[in-house]
């Protein structure tokens, strides 16, 4: 079963990169070609009825199944990154994290008003980076078709946090 396999495969590192947080490390999931191979089709598995035009991925692990799973689909892929990393011009949200503070931005002609858009991201914590994202969607007019994920820390409430928008959160792994 694939959520055993990723939880046997992802490391906990303790206090990185503060005191007290228990990171999920998913770098050992990346040397396992087969295992990145079932993941993206299980995430793919998860969508697959669902009406989707392009997948948003969120730096920096997002890029890595996002960019996948679109590929697979045959979709889009478009990166929301950190601050100052997009060259031309963007919308921009400011955001808190389990361990700190960033702000994401998106291109402004990254999508185009209507488009359904899929938000992957490696792991969802309290969901701020992702309220975040949906945010810059939806500044650009794009509706928000799900939220993919392939780890969810379910005991920091991110999915709470993604109630107000109203689609379906999708996720491999919880814990
Ligand atoms: O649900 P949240 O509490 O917002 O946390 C989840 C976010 O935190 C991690 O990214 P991070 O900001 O550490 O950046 P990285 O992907 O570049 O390592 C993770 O990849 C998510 O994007
Ligand atoms: N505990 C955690 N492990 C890995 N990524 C995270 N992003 C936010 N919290 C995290």
């Amino acid at each position: 079963m694939i959520e055993l396999r990723i939880k046997q495969t992802v490391r906990d590192v303790t206090d990185f990169p503060k005191p007290g947080i228990i990171f999920k490390d998913i770098t050992p999931i990346l040397k396992d070609a087969g295992l990145c191979r079932e993941i993206t089709a299980a995430l793919q598995e998860q969508v697959k009825e669902m009406k989707i035009d392009l997948i948003a991925g969120i730096e920096s692990r997002g890029f890595l199944f996002g960019m996948s799973l679109a590929n697979l689909m045959g979709i889009p892929f478009v990166p929301m990154r950190k601050s100052g990393k997009l060259p031309y011009k963007t919308v921009r949200q400011e955001y808190d994290l389990e361990y700190g503070s960033a702000a994401l931005e998106l291109h402004e002609d990254a999508i185009f008003a209507g488009q359904r858009v899929l938000i992957h991201d490696d792991l969802l914590a309290t969901g701020g980076t992702v309220v975040a994202a949906s945010k810059l969607i939806e500044k650009l007019g794009g509706e928000i078709a799900g939220y993919s994920f392939i780890i969810a820390l379910d005991f920091l409430k991110g999915r709470e946090r993604l109630k107000g928008f109203s689609a379906p959160v999708y996720s491999l792994a919880s814990y």
